[in-house]
Protein backbone atom coordinates (compact mmCIF):
# COMPACT_ATOMS: atom_id res chain seq x y z
CA UNK A 1 0.00 0.00 0.00
CA UNK A 2 1.25 3.83 -0.76
CA UNK A 3 0.73 7.20 0.19
CA UNK A 4 -0.64 9.22 -2.92
CA UNK A 5 0.20 12.58 -2.90
CA UNK A 6 -1.92 14.91 -5.46
CA UNK A 7 0.06 18.13 -6.03
CA UNK A 8 -1.32 21.10 -7.57
CA UNK A 9 -4.07 18.30 -9.37
CA UNK A 10 -6.43 19.42 -11.90
CA UNK A 11 -8.50 18.27 -15.08
CA UNK A 12 -10.41 19.52 -17.91
CA UNK A 13 -12.40 17.45 -20.29
CA UNK A 14 -12.05 20.33 -22.59
CA UNK A 15 -8.84 21.04 -22.87
CA UNK A 16 -6.30 23.17 -21.00
CA UNK A 17 -7.30 26.24 -22.07
CA UNK A 18 -10.71 25.97 -20.83
CA UNK A 19 -11.80 28.51 -17.95
CA UNK A 20 -10.67 27.03 -14.91
CA UNK A 21 -14.13 27.89 -13.31
CA UNK A 22 -15.52 24.98 -15.77
CA UNK A 23 -12.81 22.08 -14.72
CA UNK A 24 -14.52 18.98 -13.90
CA UNK A 25 -11.30 18.99 -11.20
CA UNK A 26 -9.96 22.54 -9.90
CA UNK A 27 -6.90 22.22 -8.58
CA UNK A 28 -5.98 20.25 -5.37
CA UNK A 29 -3.25 19.68 -3.04
CA UNK A 30 -3.48 16.66 -0.50
CA UNK A 31 -2.37 13.37 1.10
CA UNK A 32 -4.10 10.02 1.14
CA UNK A 33 -2.13 8.48 4.27
CA UNK A 34 -0.73 4.59 3.46
CA UNK A 35 -3.37 2.13 5.24
CA UNK A 36 -6.00 4.81 5.78
CA UNK A 37 -9.88 3.99 5.09
CA UNK A 38 -11.05 7.31 2.82
CA UNK A 39 -14.86 8.10 1.24
CA UNK A 40 -14.76 10.15 -1.25
CA UNK A 41 -18.32 11.82 -1.20
CA UNK A 42 -20.39 14.35 -3.29
CA UNK A 43 -23.42 14.48 -5.54
CA UNK A 44 -23.93 13.70 -8.57
CA UNK A 45 -21.42 15.18 -11.11
CA UNK A 46 -19.13 16.51 -8.57
CA UNK A 47 -16.19 15.19 -9.95
CA UNK A 48 -15.56 11.99 -7.88
CA UNK A 49 -15.35 9.42 -10.78
CA UNK A 50 -12.56 12.20 -12.35
CA UNK A 51 -10.82 12.42 -9.35
CA UNK A 52 -10.74 8.23 -8.94
CA UNK A 53 -9.92 7.65 -12.36
CA UNK A 54 -6.80 10.30 -11.99
CA UNK A 55 -5.75 8.37 -9.17
CA UNK A 56 -5.76 4.89 -10.70
CA UNK A 57 -4.45 6.40 -14.09
CA UNK A 58 -7.52 5.87 -16.17
CA UNK A 59 -7.47 9.62 -16.66
CA UNK A 60 -4.18 11.57 -17.48
CA UNK A 61 -4.51 15.18 -15.80
CA UNK A 62 -4.41 18.70 -17.04
CA UNK A 63 -2.31 19.65 -14.80
CA UNK A 64 -0.53 19.01 -11.55
CA UNK A 65 1.21 15.90 -10.63
CA UNK A 66 0.25 12.51 -8.28
CA UNK A 67 3.05 10.70 -6.09
CA UNK A 68 2.95 6.88 -4.96
CA UNK A 69 5.22 6.74 -1.72
CA UNK A 70 7.23 9.89 -3.33
CA UNK A 71 7.53 8.55 -6.75
CA UNK A 72 6.14 10.71 -9.67
CA UNK A 73 3.34 7.72 -11.16
CA UNK A 74 1.44 10.66 -13.18
CA UNK A 75 1.99 9.24 -16.54
CA UNK A 76 2.15 5.68 -15.47
CA UNK A 77 -0.63 3.00 -16.55
CA UNK A 78 -3.21 1.46 -13.64
CA UNK A 79 -1.38 -1.65 -13.96
CA UNK A 80 2.17 -0.13 -13.45
CA UNK A 81 0.39 1.80 -10.71
CA UNK A 82 -0.69 -1.76 -9.33
CA UNK A 83 -4.24 -0.51 -8.11
CA UNK A 84 -7.08 -2.74 -7.59
CA UNK A 85 -10.63 -1.62 -8.86
CA UNK A 86 -14.03 -2.60 -7.81
CA UNK A 87 -17.00 -0.95 -9.99
CA UNK A 88 -20.61 0.09 -9.85
CA UNK A 89 -21.42 -3.48 -11.55
CA UNK A 90 -19.72 -6.50 -11.25
CA UNK A 91 -16.73 -7.55 -13.24
CA UNK A 92 -16.27 -11.19 -13.28
CA UNK A 93 -15.29 -14.18 -15.29
CA UNK A 94 -19.06 -15.77 -15.70
CA UNK A 95 -17.15 -19.36 -17.09
CA UNK A 96 -14.94 -19.43 -14.14
CA UNK A 97 -15.75 -20.49 -10.24
CA UNK A 98 -15.54 -18.24 -7.84
CA UNK A 99 -12.58 -19.75 -6.13
CA UNK A 100 -11.01 -18.97 -10.08
CA UNK A 101 -12.22 -15.90 -10.14
CA UNK A 102 -10.98 -14.46 -6.90
CA UNK A 103 -7.57 -16.35 -7.63
CA UNK A 104 -7.05 -14.94 -11.45
CA UNK A 105 -5.55 -11.34 -10.58
CA UNK A 106 -3.02 -13.62 -8.05
CA UNK A 107 -2.40 -16.03 -11.01
CA UNK A 108 -1.84 -13.24 -13.44
CA UNK A 109 1.46 -11.66 -10.84
CA UNK A 110 2.70 -15.56 -11.19
CA UNK A 111 2.19 -15.99 -7.05
CA UNK A 112 2.73 -19.41 -6.24
CA UNK A 113 0.02 -22.02 -5.96
CA UNK A 114 0.08 -22.90 -2.07
CA UNK A 115 0.12 -18.84 -1.44
CA UNK A 116 -3.05 -18.44 -3.63
CA UNK A 117 -5.34 -20.95 -2.16
CA UNK A 118 -4.13 -19.90 1.01
CA UNK A 119 -4.95 -15.76 0.16
CA UNK A 120 -8.42 -16.96 -1.59
CA UNK A 121 -9.65 -18.75 1.11
CA UNK A 122 -9.17 -15.93 3.78
CA UNK A 123 -11.08 -13.54 1.50
CA UNK A 124 -13.74 -16.19 0.57
CA UNK A 125 -14.08 -16.74 4.65
CA UNK A 126 -14.08 -12.91 5.10
CA UNK A 127 -16.75 -11.94 2.46
CA UNK A 128 -18.68 -15.53 3.55
CA UNK A 129 -18.24 -17.18 -0.06
CA UNK A 130 -16.44 -19.91 1.10
CA UNK A 131 -19.38 -22.59 0.15
CA UNK A 132 -19.60 -20.92 -3.45
CA UNK A 133 -16.24 -21.48 -3.95
CA UNK A 134 -16.11 -24.43 -6.16
CA UNK A 135 -19.69 -23.06 -8.19
CA UNK A 136 -19.65 -21.41 -11.61
CA UNK A 137 -20.02 -17.47 -11.09
CA UNK A 138 -22.88 -17.48 -14.00
CA UNK A 139 -25.53 -19.34 -11.94
CA UNK A 140 -24.37 -16.87 -8.54
CA UNK A 141 -27.09 -13.67 -8.09
CA UNK A 142 -26.86 -10.10 -8.84
CA UNK A 143 -25.63 -9.72 -4.85
CA UNK A 144 -23.15 -12.66 -4.73
CA UNK A 145 -21.66 -11.44 -8.20
CA UNK A 146 -20.63 -8.17 -6.67
CA UNK A 147 -19.07 -9.69 -3.36
CA UNK A 148 -16.79 -11.52 -6.20
CA UNK A 149 -16.22 -8.14 -7.46
CA UNK A 150 -15.32 -7.05 -3.72
CA UNK A 151 -13.37 -10.39 -3.23
CA UNK A 152 -11.13 -9.57 -6.80
CA UNK A 153 -10.87 -5.99 -5.59
CA UNK A 154 -9.28 -7.09 -2.10
CA UNK A 155 -7.51 -10.45 -2.91
CA UNK A 156 -4.44 -8.65 -3.64
CA UNK A 157 -2.01 -7.76 -0.88
CA UNK A 158 1.09 -5.94 -2.89
CA UNK A 159 -1.25 -3.22 -4.10
CA UNK A 160 -0.86 0.56 -4.00
CA UNK A 161 -4.41 1.20 -2.96
CA UNK A 162 -7.87 -0.24 -3.65
CA UNK A 163 -10.46 2.02 -5.28
CA UNK A 164 -14.07 1.65 -5.11
CA UNK A 165 -16.49 3.27 -7.26
CA UNK A 166 -20.13 3.28 -5.73
CA UNK A 167 -19.35 -0.19 -4.96
CA UNK A 168 -22.97 -1.34 -3.34
CA UNK A 169 -25.42 0.05 -6.04
CA UNK A 170 -26.28 -3.31 -7.21
CA UNK A 171 -26.53 -4.56 -3.88
CA UNK A 172 -30.06 -5.08 -2.09
CA UNK A 173 -30.74 -2.99 0.73
CA UNK A 174 -30.78 -5.51 3.50
CA UNK A 175 -27.22 -7.08 2.51
CA UNK A 176 -26.02 -3.41 1.71
CA UNK A 177 -25.88 -2.60 5.84
CA UNK A 178 -24.60 -5.62 5.95
CA UNK A 179 -21.51 -5.20 3.65
CA UNK A 180 -20.92 -1.96 4.80
CA UNK A 181 -20.02 -3.01 8.15
CA UNK A 182 -18.03 -5.79 6.29
CA UNK A 183 -15.99 -3.66 4.27
CA UNK A 184 -15.21 -1.89 7.55
CA UNK A 185 -13.92 -4.52 9.04
CA UNK A 186 -11.98 -6.14 5.59
CA UNK A 187 -10.01 -2.75 5.92
CA UNK A 188 -8.83 -3.62 9.41
CA UNK A 189 -7.91 -7.04 8.70
CA UNK A 190 -6.59 -6.40 5.57
CA UNK A 191 -4.26 -3.35 5.89
CA UNK A 192 -5.28 -1.86 2.55
CA UNK A 193 -5.21 1.76 1.58
CA UNK A 194 -8.98 2.12 0.26
CA UNK A 195 -11.09 4.63 -1.33
CA UNK A 196 -14.99 4.35 -1.43
CA UNK A 197 -16.12 6.63 -3.79
CA UNK A 198 -20.44 7.77 -2.68
CA UNK A 199 -23.05 9.90 -2.95
CA UNK A 200 -24.48 7.84 0.33
CA UNK A 201 -23.30 9.84 3.47
CA UNK A 202 -24.26 7.05 5.44
CA UNK A 203 -22.42 4.98 3.23
CA UNK A 204 -19.71 7.43 3.83
CA UNK A 205 -19.18 7.78 7.33
CA UNK A 206 -19.96 4.26 8.39
CA UNK A 207 -17.05 3.37 6.12
CA UNK A 208 -14.16 5.87 6.29
CA UNK A 209 -12.33 6.98 8.53
CA UNK A 210 -11.59 10.30 6.87
CA UNK A 211 -14.42 11.49 4.58
CA UNK A 212 -13.44 14.08 1.40
CA UNK A 213 -16.07 16.18 0.57
CA UNK A 214 -16.61 17.15 -2.93
CA UNK A 215 -18.44 20.46 -4.53
CA UNK A 216 -18.66 21.40 -7.54
CA UNK A 217 -15.52 19.92 -8.94
CA UNK A 218 -13.81 21.10 -5.43
CA UNK A 219 -12.54 19.58 -2.46
CA UNK A 220 -13.87 21.49 -0.11
CA UNK A 221 -12.77 19.53 3.71
CA UNK A 222 -11.24 16.51 4.31
CA UNK A 223 -11.68 15.28 7.99
CA UNK A 224 -13.22 12.50 10.27
CA UNK A 225 -17.14 12.31 10.30
CA UNK A 226 -17.07 14.11 13.69
CA UNK A 227 -15.01 17.14 12.20
CA UNK A 228 -17.43 17.10 9.20
CA UNK A 229 -20.53 17.19 11.79
CA UNK A 230 -18.27 19.83 14.54
CA UNK A 231 -16.45 22.18 12.13
CA UNK A 232 -17.75 22.22 8.56
CA UNK A 233 -15.71 24.47 6.36
CA UNK A 234 -17.94 25.09 3.87
CA UNK A 235 -21.61 25.83 4.23
CA UNK A 236 -21.88 22.84 1.34
CA UNK A 237 -20.25 20.10 3.97
CA UNK A 238 -22.82 21.90 6.40
CA UNK A 239 -25.86 21.16 4.74
CA UNK A 240 -25.00 17.79 2.60
CA UNK A 241 -23.76 15.99 5.67
CA UNK A 242 -26.40 15.54 8.82
CA UNK A 243 -29.84 14.87 8.80
CA UNK A 244 -31.70 17.68 8.98
CA UNK A 245 -28.66 19.39 7.03
CA UNK A 246 -27.24 22.86 8.83
CA UNK A 247 -28.93 25.98 9.25
CA UNK A 248 -27.09 28.61 6.58
CA UNK A 249 -29.00 32.00 7.37
CA UNK A 250 -27.62 35.17 5.76
CA UNK A 251 -26.45 37.72 9.07
CA UNK A 252 -24.88 40.75 9.97
CA UNK A 253 -21.70 39.85 12.06
CA UNK A 254 -19.57 42.00 14.09
CA UNK A 255 -17.58 41.32 16.90
CA UNK A 256 -19.25 38.69 19.23
CA UNK A 257 -22.87 39.26 17.76
CA UNK A 258 -24.52 38.18 14.89
CA UNK A 259 -27.95 39.79 13.45
CA UNK A 260 -30.36 37.66 11.99
CA UNK A 261 -33.52 39.46 11.11
CA UNK A 262 -33.10 41.82 13.21
CA UNK A 263 -32.22 39.84 16.35
CA UNK A 264 -28.87 39.68 17.84
CA UNK A 265 -27.61 36.15 19.16
CA UNK A 266 -24.53 35.72 20.96
CA UNK A 267 -21.37 34.00 19.17
CA UNK A 268 -18.24 32.23 20.80
CA UNK A 269 -15.59 33.55 19.36
CA UNK A 270 -15.09 37.76 18.02
CA UNK A 271 -15.04 38.26 14.09
CA UNK A 272 -13.41 42.10 13.63
CA UNK A 273 -11.92 40.90 10.32
CA UNK A 274 -14.57 39.48 7.98
CA UNK A 275 -13.44 39.95 4.43
CA UNK A 276 -14.87 43.61 3.12
CA UNK A 277 -17.66 42.66 0.81
CA UNK A 278 -17.93 38.85 1.24
CA UNK A 279 -21.57 37.33 2.04
CA UNK A 280 -21.93 36.62 5.30
CA UNK A 281 -23.91 33.76 6.80
CA UNK A 282 -24.20 32.03 10.33
CA UNK A 283 -24.47 27.87 9.95
CA UNK A 284 -25.89 25.88 13.15
CA UNK A 285 -26.61 22.58 13.16
CA UNK A 286 -30.64 21.60 14.16
CA UNK A 287 -28.99 19.83 17.05
CA UNK A 288 -27.73 23.39 19.04
CA UNK A 289 -31.05 25.62 18.35
CA UNK A 290 -33.52 24.38 20.73
CA UNK A 291 -37.65 25.92 20.39
CA UNK A 292 -39.06 27.62 23.50
CA UNK A 293 -42.31 29.49 24.27
CA UNK A 294 -42.03 32.58 22.94
CA UNK A 295 -39.94 35.88 24.57
CA UNK A 296 -38.77 38.87 23.95
CA UNK A 297 -35.01 37.91 23.94
CA UNK A 298 -35.36 34.99 22.13
CA UNK A 299 -35.88 35.35 17.85
CA UNK A 300 -39.33 34.83 16.64
CA UNK A 301 -40.03 32.02 14.88
CA UNK A 302 -42.68 30.53 12.93
CA UNK A 303 -43.49 26.76 13.83
CA UNK A 304 -44.72 24.96 10.48
CA UNK A 305 -44.27 21.06 11.31
CA UNK A 306 -42.60 18.78 13.71
CA UNK A 307 -40.88 16.24 12.79
CA UNK A 308 -41.07 12.91 15.46
CA UNK A 309 -38.13 11.15 14.36
CA UNK A 310 -38.20 8.64 17.68
CA UNK A 311 -35.63 9.84 19.61
CA UNK A 312 -35.71 13.17 18.78
CA UNK A 313 -38.56 15.87 17.47
CA UNK A 314 -37.19 18.38 15.13
CA UNK A 315 -39.43 21.94 13.89
CA UNK A 316 -39.28 23.49 11.14
CA UNK A 317 -39.79 27.08 11.89
CA UNK A 318 -39.48 29.85 9.55
CA UNK A 319 -38.33 33.54 10.56
CA UNK A 320 -38.97 35.78 8.44
CA UNK A 321 -38.51 34.51 5.04
CA UNK A 322 -35.44 32.55 6.08
CA UNK A 323 -36.49 28.38 6.81
CA UNK A 324 -35.01 26.81 10.23
CA UNK A 325 -34.63 23.32 11.30
CA UNK A 326 -34.22 23.21 15.55
CA UNK A 327 -34.30 20.75 17.78
CA UNK A 328 -37.49 20.42 20.18
CA UNK A 329 -36.27 20.27 23.96
CA UNK A 330 -37.59 16.95 25.50
CA UNK A 331 -40.49 17.21 27.50
CA UNK A 332 -41.65 20.67 25.74
CA UNK A 333 -45.46 20.67 24.79
CA UNK A 334 -45.66 22.81 21.69
CA UNK A 335 -48.66 25.51 21.85
CA UNK A 336 -49.50 27.16 18.95
CA UNK A 337 -47.26 28.10 16.49
CA UNK A 338 -44.80 30.86 17.81
CA UNK A 339 -41.77 30.00 19.70
CA UNK A 340 -38.83 31.29 20.17
CA UNK A 341 -34.98 30.16 18.97
CA UNK A 342 -32.27 29.04 21.70
CA UNK A 343 -28.89 28.97 19.86
CA UNK A 344 -25.69 27.33 21.46
CA UNK A 345 -23.08 30.10 20.96
CA UNK A 346 -20.35 27.45 20.63
CA UNK A 347 -21.87 26.01 17.60
CA UNK A 348 -22.72 28.90 15.78
CA UNK A 349 -20.24 29.08 13.02
CA UNK A 350 -19.55 32.18 10.71
CA UNK A 351 -19.06 31.61 7.06
CA UNK A 352 -18.04 34.11 4.28
CA UNK A 353 -18.50 33.50 0.70
CA UNK A 354 -19.66 29.80 1.86
CA UNK A 355 -15.88 29.55 3.40
CA UNK A 356 -15.86 28.97 7.38
CA UNK A 357 -14.04 32.38 9.45
CA UNK A 358 -11.89 31.28 12.11
CA UNK A 359 -12.87 33.69 14.90
CA UNK A 360 -10.71 35.15 17.59
CA UNK A 361 -10.77 33.97 21.25
N1 LIG B 1 -15.42 11.64 -20.31
C1 LIG B 1 -15.96 12.85 -20.05
N2 LIG B 1 -16.00 13.82 -21.00
C2 LIG B 1 -16.52 15.03 -20.75
N3 LIG B 1 -17.03 15.40 -19.56
C3 LIG B 1 -17.04 14.49 -18.57
C4 LIG B 1 -16.50 13.16 -18.76
N4 LIG B 1 -16.63 12.48 -17.59
C5 LIG B 1 -17.20 13.33 -16.71
N5 LIG B 1 -17.45 14.53 -17.29
C6 LIG B 1 -18.03 15.71 -16.65
O1 LIG B 1 -17.20 16.04 -15.54
C7 LIG B 1 -18.01 16.43 -14.42
C8 LIG B 1 -17.68 15.52 -13.22
O2 LIG B 1 -18.13 14.20 -13.52
P1 LIG B 1 -17.81 12.93 -12.61
O3 LIG B 1 -18.33 11.71 -13.31
O4 LIG B 1 -16.39 12.96 -12.23
O5 LIG B 1 -18.70 13.25 -11.33
P2 LIG B 1 -19.25 12.26 -10.21
O6 LIG B 1 -19.25 13.05 -8.96
O7 LIG B 1 -18.49 10.99 -10.22
O8 LIG B 1 -20.74 12.02 -10.68
P3 LIG B 1 -21.56 10.64 -10.79
O9 LIG B 1 -21.79 10.19 -9.39
O10 LIG B 1 -22.82 11.07 -11.48
O11 LIG B 1 -20.69 9.72 -11.59
C9 LIG B 1 -19.45 16.36 -14.88
O12 LIG B 1 -19.84 17.65 -15.27
C10 LIG B 1 -19.40 15.42 -16.05
O13 LIG B 1 -20.43 15.73 -16.99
Amino acid sequence: MARIDLVDLAHSYGGNDAPEESFALKPVTMTWRRGGAYALLGPSGCGKTTLLNLISGIVTPSRGKILFDGVDVTTQTTQTRNIAQVFQFPVIYDTMTVGQNLAFPLKNRGMPRPEIDARVAEIAGLLDLTPYLSRKAQRLTADAKQKISLGRGLVRSDVAAVLFDEPLTVIDPELKWQLRSKLRALHRDLDLTMIYVTHDQTEALTFADTVVVMHDGRVVQSGTPAELFDRPAHTFVGYFIGSPGMNIVPAQVSGREATISGHAIALNRSYDRLPAGARIEVGVRPEFVEIASPASNLLAANIERIDDLGRVRFAHVRVGDTRFSAKVPPGFSVSGNNAGLVFDPSRVHVYADSLLVEGEA
